[in-house]
Order: C-alpha cells, then structure tokens, then sequence
C-alpha cells in the first residue's frame, strides 16, 4: 500500500475518530502506525531520522507529517531519554491534542516533566507490554499489540476525555488497558521485563566461548531463555539506569537464591542440600504457573487467542461462526481483563485444524491474537 491508496476512514469498530500523529517511527511507533492503519485512522509520521518516516510510508504505515496536521493524538515512541524533551515539544507545538508516550518507564520521563514545570493536564504516559527483541521501522508489524496488556499511568488530575483518548488507541489497535500508577508500573516491569533482560543477557553471554560442539546441542529450553539476549545494549542501558532501584531489588533476591543452590551442588550430599535444589525448582514451577494463559495447557491441542469487544452477543456470534466453519472446539477459555473493552477466548483445538481456523475467523473479521 501507498500514500495514495491509504484510506482514512475508520472502520465501524475503531475508536478514535481524528488524526494521529506518532513521532518515532521505529519498532514500537511503526507498529501503531501499521495497526491503526489497517483500522482505517488518519496516521501521520515523524521522526528524527527522515529515512525513517520515508520507510515507515513505504510499509504503509501513514503519511509523512506536514505544516497544518490537527492531530487528536500524539503518541511518543522515541528512546526513554529523549522521552520527557519530546513530550514537552509536542504538548507545546499542538495546543489541544492528547499526548501519551510508551516509554518502558514511567517514573523518569514524569519527574523530568514535572521539575520543568510543564503543565501535564493533556499527558498520560502509557506502556504497552509487547516488544520483539529488533528495533527499528522494518521490524515493525501491525498486530503486535493483539492481547497484550497496555499499562496507562492516569492520576487523579487527569480529565476523563483525556484518559479516554488513550484508551481508545489501546483498543484500536487490539491490546488490553490496565490502570496503573508509575511507581508500581516500574516496579511490575522490573521483575516481568527488566530484570529477564538481565537473565537472558547473562545466560547468553556464557555460549560466547562455548565450544561449537556445546552451541549445536541447543534446544528449545536455551532458546526460550535466551530470545531476548539479541536486544539492543542502547536501548537497554536507558531501561535499566532509569529503573535501577526496582531491577536491584530483585537482583539482589536472585544472588540469594543463586547463592543457596551453587552452594547445594557445591556438596550435593550433605544433608538438606537435595532438598534445597528441589525447593527451587518446585518454586519456579509455582512461579511458571502464574503467567496468564499457563494454566491447564494441554499439549494435545493447539490453542488460538481471539479478541473479541466487550458487548452483548459477541461470544454467541463467534460460537456461532466457528460451528458454521464445522470445526469442533475441544475446550474454552474466557478472560476478561478488569477494566479492559475486550476479552480474550483462547480456544483448543486440534493441532490439524488451527490454520484454517485462523483463515476463516480472520477473514470474517475477527482479531487473533499471536
Ligand atoms: N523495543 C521494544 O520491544 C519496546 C520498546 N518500548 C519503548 O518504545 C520506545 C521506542 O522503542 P523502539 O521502537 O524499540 O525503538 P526504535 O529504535 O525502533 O525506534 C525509535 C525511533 O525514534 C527515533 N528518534 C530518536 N530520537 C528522536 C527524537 N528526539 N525525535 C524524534 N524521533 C527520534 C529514531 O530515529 C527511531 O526511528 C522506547 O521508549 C522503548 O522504551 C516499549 C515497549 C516495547
Ligand atoms: O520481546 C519481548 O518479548 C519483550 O518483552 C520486549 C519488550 C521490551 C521492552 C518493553 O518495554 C516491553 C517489551
């Protein structure tokens, strides 16, 4: 698609009504962009690097931004220490538009903002919980958002037409909102993002000299720990130096835990040290357990995530539609995120029947989550 073939009608289901303006067009911005986009919204794009915009075009993500924009929105996505600067200039530059940003903090771009003194009435910083290990526009991808959570950090002065702008670009582009303040934000992606960086960095940095022989073996489990390791050092040092304390506290935890079970290996049979080793691993099989979408998974059956909008008849309509598909659902589950305009239905179905299912369910419009 191109500048000229763009449609800048909104489908029926999308929220927001006006132009959005997104100043970053790299990975998190550019995947707005393309999902706002498929929803028919009036994008427009900027960023420090024009051949950045210009890719961003080139994938269909909106147009470059020009003299006389009337954004509605404005949604930040440059790297966090540029995040609080950028925020000023926008609220200064568009004198009625909302503007959120979707740094992965949230305390240090609003302790800079607010020691300026910069009148944050039409700001709301916001987090989405979906990322991919690449930055930059061409890793963008428009359904990165699908059933992801979206953290939004209003607070009591924040006018609910404001509150409601950012959560109808959630929506639009299919995540979950879920209401915050920045302080347990930082602390909550310390232990869910921030410091897995720091683990799966670490692991990873033990393959650099292991032997050829050694890296061939991997498997899924080192794949699954390690993923993450491939992310960018720039970015990462700005997270982590601007969350220190939340990431310390939780290193600290691990030192402990690291401490007890090298020393438990160290002479496996002296008495309690099995028991030790086992404790651990039982805890991290509690821990595993708690992550959404773990519980009662059975590998027999493939699973597949729909979205569906938290109004009367939409489940009934999807049941109905996949029986008309003849295919047989072999268990349901439905989450409802307190406070979400969305649920979840994560259906099993047989492993031989989940891509067609996926084709026909998006082909009558329904949103599938990754
Ligand atoms: N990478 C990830 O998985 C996630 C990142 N985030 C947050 O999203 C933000 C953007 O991250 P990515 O998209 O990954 O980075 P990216 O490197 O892919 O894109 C950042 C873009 O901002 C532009 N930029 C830099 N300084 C600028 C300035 N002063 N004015 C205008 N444009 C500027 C760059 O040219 C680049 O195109 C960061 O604050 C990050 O913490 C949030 C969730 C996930
Ligand atoms: O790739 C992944 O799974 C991530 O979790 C990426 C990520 C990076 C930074 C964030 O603030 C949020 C998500």
């Amino acid at each position: 698609m191109n500048e000229s073939t763009l449609s800048t009608r909104p489908s029926p289901s999308t929220r927001l009504s006006g132009q959005v303006r997104i100043v970053g067009t790299g990975l998190l911005g550019g995947s707005i962009a393309l999902a706002l986009r498929s929803q028919g919204v009036d994008v427009v794009l900027a960023d420090a690097s024009p051949s950045s915009v210009r890719l961003a075009v080139d994938l269909g993500a909106g147009r470059a931004a020009e003299e006389g924009d009337r954004p509605q929105l404005i949604v930040v996505c440059v790297p966090p220490d540029v995040t609080a600067d950028t925020i000023e200039a926008e609220l200064l530059r568009f004198s009625d538009a909302v503007v959120t940003d979707v740094a992965s903090v949230k305390l240090a771009p609003l302790f800079e903002l607010q020691n300026r003194g910069v009148d944050l009435t039409r700001y709301i910083g916001s987090h989405p919980l979906a990322g991919r290990e690449r930055g930059g526009t061409i890793s963008a991808r428009g359904d990165l958002f699908l059933g992801r959570p979206w953290v939004i950090c209003r607070d009591e002065e924040t006018p609910g037409w404001v509150l409601d702008r950012v959560e109808d670009l959630a929506h639009d582009v299919g995540a979950l909102t879920i209401e915050m303040t920045p302080e347990a934000h930082d602390e909550a992606v310390g232990l869910v993002s921030h410091v897995p960086q720091i683990m799966a960095s670490l692991m990873a940095k033990q393959l650099q000299k292991a032997s050829d022989d050694a890296v061939r073996l991997a498997g899924q489990g080192l794949r699954d720990v390690t993923r993450i390791a491939a992310s960018s050092p720039e970015l990462w040092i700005q997270i982590l130096s601007a969350n220190s304390e939340a990431v310390v506290n939780i290193l600290e935890r691990i030192q402990d835990d690291l401490a007890e079970i090298t020393q438990a290996l160290r002479n496996v049979d002296a008495p309690g040290s099995r028991r030790a080793i086992a404790r651990e691993i039982s805890a991290g099989n509690d821990g595993v357990a708690r992550l959404p979408g773990k519980h009662g998974q059975n590998r027999r059956f493939a699973s597949l995530i729909v979205l569906i909008d938290d109004t009367p008849g939409q489940l009934a309509r999807l049941l109905t539609e996949i029986g008309e598909l003849g295919i047989n659902l072999e268990d349901l589950r439905l989450e409802h995120a307190e406070g979400a305009q969305m649920g979840l239905v994560e259906f099993s179905v047989l492993p031989e029947v989940v891509d067609k299912l996926t084709l026909e369910l998006e082909k009558l419009g329904w949103r599938i989550a990754a």
